[in-house]
């Protein structure tokens, strides 16, 4: 992985990864009072990232320069929350100047966005030496986002609670392909339709581990977008495949890349797919290591 690079203001900067996650597993298993659902998950993350530059400013600033500028409001944007998060929590006197280099689709149940403001808030509270715990930096990732503390801790896990309960666990690194349907589905849709399954039993891991894997979210989701029936029937014929978190993006699970591959190479061209391997440890937590 490069980490040095030049961007567009010429400075050269480091080149932080921000990985996508798979839900291998996604049970949900109850309706919190505040709306939340309590869940049992497996997040392994994969060598698929979005990368983000940084360069600390002395103005209080946060700019970030990105495509992702056109799509997604400020006042929504995940980078810039989870900067001006550390800022405020910290009273840190300067600011940042970001890059994104967006690789991970949106809406797809890959996590990109919660990715994003994990990398924000680790690589931030290295470059500004604002020195905040790994505890404190997940606990306020989960200020923004139920996916976000998986991505600063770093290790494949077993979820609970409302996805911030995490467990590390050594899971083979499988290589998958992942389709990426045309369609954009909103978490909070699925999480609020009133036919969404929400009363599957708690299980111990070793049990969740042992049984078939399934996403309770998948079968909405396929009567609501034909598109994921359509590449999940294609994807099945070959390979053990689920949903990825709320969808849209469905994933086929291969002990080698060769067998992902050749199936790669038979997708049809309506279809848009990627092979990816999965890693229990993060490239995010990879990348801070080396760096220290
Ligand atoms: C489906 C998963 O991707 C599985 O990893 C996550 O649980 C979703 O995590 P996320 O995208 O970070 O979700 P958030 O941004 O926290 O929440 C988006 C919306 O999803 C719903 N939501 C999310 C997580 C959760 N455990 N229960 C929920 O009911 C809430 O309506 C919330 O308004
Ligand atoms: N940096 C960001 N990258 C992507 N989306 C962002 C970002 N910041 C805010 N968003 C908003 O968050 C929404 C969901 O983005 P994301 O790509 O993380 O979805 P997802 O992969 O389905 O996430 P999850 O699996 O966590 O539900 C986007 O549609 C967008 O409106």
């Amino acid at each position: 992985m490069t980490k040095l690079t030049q961007n567009s203001a010429t400075q050269t900067t480091y080149r932080w990864p921000a990985p996508a996650k798979l839900n291998l597993f996604l049970h949900i298993n109850r309706r919190r009072d505040d709306g939340y659902h309590e869940l049992q998950t497996l997040f392994q993350f994969i060598d698929k990232c979005d990368y983000l530059e940084f360069k600390i400013t002395d103005s209080t600033d946060i700019i970030l320069h990105s495509d992702l500028n056109k799509v997604v409001a400020t006042s929504d944007n995940l980078i810039l929350k989870a900067a001006k998060l550390l800022q405020s929590e910290t009273c840190y006197q300067g600011g940042a100047e970001i890059w994104l280099d967006k690789q991970l689709p949106m809406g797809g149940g890959l996590g990109g966005g919660s990715s994003d403001a994990a990398t924000t808030l680790v690589a931030l509270n290295a470059l500004w030496k604002t020195n905040l715990s790994q505890n404190k930096l997940a606990a306020l990732g989960l200020q923004l986002g139920a996916d976000v503390p998986v991505f600063i801790r770093g290790f494949a896990a077993f979820a609970e609670g409302v996805g911030e309960h995490l467990q590390p666990v050594e899971l083979k690194e499988k290589f998958y392909l992942i389709i990426v349907p045309e369609v954009h589905v909103s978490t909070a849709e699925i999480f609020n339709a009133p036919n969404l399954p929400r009363d599957t039993k708690k299980y111990s891991l070793d049990n969740l581990l042992q049984n078939p894997w399934k996403n309770d979210c998948q079968n909405l989701v396929i009567n609501k977008h034909p598109q994921v029936a359509k590449a999940l029937d294609w994807l099945i014929e070959y390979a053990p495949s689920r949903m990825t978190g709320t969808g849209a993006c469905v994933f086929a699970e291969f002990e080698n890349k060769q067998q992902a591959d050749t199936v790669m190479a038979a997708l049809p061209t309506d279809f848009y797919g990627f092979v990816a391997q999965g890693l229990n440890q993060s490239p995010l937590s990879v990348y801070l290591a080396d760096l220290n």
